[in-house]
């Protein structure tokens, strides 16, 4: 499904601001696998994201989805098969434009920009439908501007609209880490349900050490830029999280040190 064979890339190459951000990244998911990815600050999991979403070029390696080779599209060109959702939920939704035209521009992902587009009957009750199957009574506000929804209620939103045409593959960055722990849960909650009902291949980078392991079905961690671990099956299964940080520390030579994984441990 995905594969990536030996992707590098450099920020600032050869100027003071150098930073080695992926040093050959390897890695092939499965249909329908779902993958949580940690790491420590700076370990290069976003970037990894964003390569795979065509933000940026790679120096170095091949992206890899269903046996086309990506890496040269440009991000525009990579979008109707994947799905994105990042941290801050003001990016992944329009917040001058209602709900309902959110959704519909969800719709047409992939689709060339139309000068004209409408809302069809049709089209209004599919999203009705999914909207009610998120519980927090969208479905009822679809004029609605998407501006004056909550955190937790723009995140859902967001998750709905990139998996509304379900994606080949689903990319999520740390979607639940700005929101209180109770909307997180629900967001996370909605997202092992929309990645069941469609059987997405999803890559979600958490700071969260416990739903790494609850999540999915393998988990690697990530440290300057390459992968240092890959656990899967049993193996992961029995892990717990003090076993995560040791074979960490073990793999990497480091404690693992995340800011908001601290938070974590403070209770958060
Ligand atoms: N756009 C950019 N320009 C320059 N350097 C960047 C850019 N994006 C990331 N980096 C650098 O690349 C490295 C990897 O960053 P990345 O954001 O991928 O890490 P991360 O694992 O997501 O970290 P965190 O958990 O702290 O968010 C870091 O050294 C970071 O400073």
């Amino acid at each position: 499904m995905l594969s990536l064979v030996g992707i590098k890339k450099t920020f600032n190459p050869g100027s003071v601001n150098e930073r080695l951000a992926l040093s050959g990244v390897s890695l092939k998911l499965k249909p329908g696998e779902v993958v949580t990815v940690i790491g420590g600050n700076g370990a290069g999991k976003s970037t990894l994201l964003n390569c795979i979403a065509g933000v940026y070029p790679l120096d170095e390696g091949q992206i890899w989805i269903e046996g086309q080779q990506i890496q040269q599209l440009p991000e525009y060109d990579r979008a109707p098969f994947i799905g994105r959702v990042f941290q801050d939920p003001l990016l992944g939704t329009a917040a001058s434009m209602t709900i309902e035209e959110n959704l519909a521009l969800a719709l047409k992902r992939g689709q060339r920009r139309q000068l004209r587009w409408g809302i069809r009957a049709k089209d209004r009750a599919f999203f009705k439908e999914q909207l009610s199957k998120l519980g927090l009574g969208l479905e009822n506000r679809l004029t609605t501007r998407v501006g004056l929804l909550s955190g937790g209620q723009r995140q859902a939103l967001t998750l709905l609209m990139a998996t509304l045409v379900p994606p080949k593959i689903l990319l999520l960055d740390e979607h639940t880490a700005a929101l209180d722990p109770n909307t997180a849960q629900k967001v996370l909650h909605l997202t092992e349900k929309l990645v069941t009902q469609h059987q997405l291949t999803t890559l979600m980078v958490t700071h969260n050490m416990s739903d790494a392991l609850r999540l999915g079905n393998r988990t690697i961690m990530m440290h300057e830029g390459r992968i240092i671990l890959d656990l899967q099956g049993e193996k992961r299964q029995n892990t717990t999280i003090p076993d995560l940080l040791a074979m960490f520390k073990k793999a990497s030579g480091e404690s693992l040190v995340n800011d908001r994984m601290l938070m974590v441990a403070g209770g958060n």
